[in-house]
């Protein structure tokens, strides 16, 4: 069997930061310069959205960036009102962060748009989108099932609002804060459950601490903003799949450097660290308020079941739960997942997505509404086995970890589709094979 072994430094810039940072640079008056900028498809549907509203920005691959998949933007704006009505509808593609994010944006924007996606994100729910920029005064359709296109009729005159989010999601938090921005006066965004907090960050927002243990995030409308540079540490969703891999292969030891180790996204790290992973961070340090460090990951023979069925780790490693899902199942043959609803709503329905590749590779699944669980292994399945991706990347990554670890012989459709956040994954892992 291959053992993977040692360090990587080349691992994709943060997807949720690069959008925010793109899109505050469109916002802020002045020249903003990101450094370290994601060359993942997603990250570029948002450059081919603000470059469609008329946002002046360059980019160009780094050149001692191998993969060729980091890049430095240059943004150039006068701020808020800098953007104009595109002439055909804004294509997000795979995005949901993309389209939500942007329609907040829109929103506050004298002029009408429409925001519309491939086949997998025209189905995701767009109703939590339209409900709150529609009660600060801008004009939203959606289809029939609530889904894209998002047609937006935005206005000069939005209004603030106090907004209490119906899901625990940050994109939604963020949208509403990026609608806020133009609106004259002081909104508030209360969560009940914490989401990754970039956007508060990046943009410097005061979060008030309610007599509930809630968190409300205060956003001063028509407050000017000037630009500043941003530069992206590593993804910390996309180490999780090289850290299920070294965790799973016997011999295995990685070293993942400079990456983004935000209390609200690395939840899944403590999570492991219970279950008895060999996992050490080092070099820990704040950078424009994130913070980052390395990470050093060996096999584990030893690692106990992963159980999560609390609301609040839910929310934190929303993304990382289908590699946790196929981790757990392929050390121990066992995995319960409760609360997780949410899964559903992404590129694909995350819960029907692994339990239906779980039991082709022999595992034994019950599923939930709002979970599933992993009760054991049937059969070891042998021969070649077809796993559908359902054209999501974390599944295609996640099972991609899986024929590593278990030496199945995988045919997972639609490969291609990892690039949405992490180009340059399958050259990752054949340059730590030893
Ligand atoms: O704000 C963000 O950058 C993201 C928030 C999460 O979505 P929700 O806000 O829908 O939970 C996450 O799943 C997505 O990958 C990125
Ligand atoms: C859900 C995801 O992204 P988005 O919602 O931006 O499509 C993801 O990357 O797992």
């Amino acid at each position: 069997m291959a053992v993977y072994k040692g360090e990587v430094s080349t691992l994709p810039p943060d997807k949720s930061i690069s959008h925010r940072a793109a899109l505050i640079g469109a916002l802020a008056s002045g020249v903003t310069e990101i450094t370290n900028f994601s060359g993942g498809f997603d990250n570029q549907s948002t450059l081919e959205v603000l470059q469609a509203c008329g946002i002046t920005l360059t980019q160009e691959v780094t050149p001692s960036e191998r993969s060729g998949s980091v890049r430095r933007v240059v943004i150039e704006s006068q701020g808020l009102w800098s953007f104009s009505r595109p002439e055909t509808p804004l294509m997000c593609n795979n995005s949901g962060s993309t389209m939500r994010m942007f329609a907040g944006i829109l929103a506050g924007q004298p002029f009408d748009s429409t925001l519309v996606g491939d086949v997998s994100l025209m189905k995701r729910p767009m109703k939590r989108v339209a409900d709150p920029l529609r009660l600060m005064g801008a004009g939203v359709s959606l289809s029939e099932s609530g889904t894209a296109p998002v047609e937006i009729r935005g206005t000069r005159d939005l209004r603030p609002l106090i907004y209490e989010l119906p899901v625990p999601s940050a994109q939604v938090k963020s949208l509403v804060a990026f609608a806020a921005l133009h609106a004259d006066g002081e909104s508030r965004v209360i969560e009940s459950l914490p989401s990754r907090n970039h956007t508060e960050l990046m943009l410097g927002l005061p979060v008030e601490e309610l007599a509930d243990g809630r968190r409300a995030v205060v956003i001063s409308g028509r407050r000017p903003l000037e630009a500043r540079p941003f530069h992206i540490p590593a993804d910390p969703s996309a180490a999780c799949f090289l850290i299920a891999l070294a965790l799973l292969v016997p011999g295995s030891e990685i070293l993942l450097r400079d990456v983004c180790l935000n209390p609200t996204r690395a939840g899944y790290i403590d999570l492991l660290l219970e279950a008895g992973a060999n996992i050490v961070l080092e070099n820990v340090r704040e950078i424009g308020g994130e913070t980052i460090g390395d990470i050093v990951v060996t096999h584990t023979a030893s690692l106990e079941p992963l159980r999560i069925t609390d609301k609040a780790v839910v929310a934190n490693i929303i993304d990382e739960i289908p590699m946790l899902a196929v981790l757990s199942a392929c050390a121990t043959g066992s995995f319960d997942l409760e609360e997780a609803g949410e899964l559903r709503t992404k590129e694909s329905d995350r819960i029907s997505a692994v339990v239906s590749n779980l039991e082709r590779l022999g595992f034994l699944c019950e599923e939930y509404p709002d979970g599933f669980r992993v009760k054991g292994r049937e059969l070891e399945v042998s021969g070649k086995v077809n796993i559908e991706t359902f054209h999501d990347h974390r599944i295609a990554m996640s099972f991609a970890v899986a024929d590593r670890a278990l030496e199945a012989e995988l045919d997972i459709s639609d490969r291609e589709i990892i690039g949405v956040s992490f180009p340059n994954f399958f050259d990752i892992l054949e340059e730590l094979k030893a």
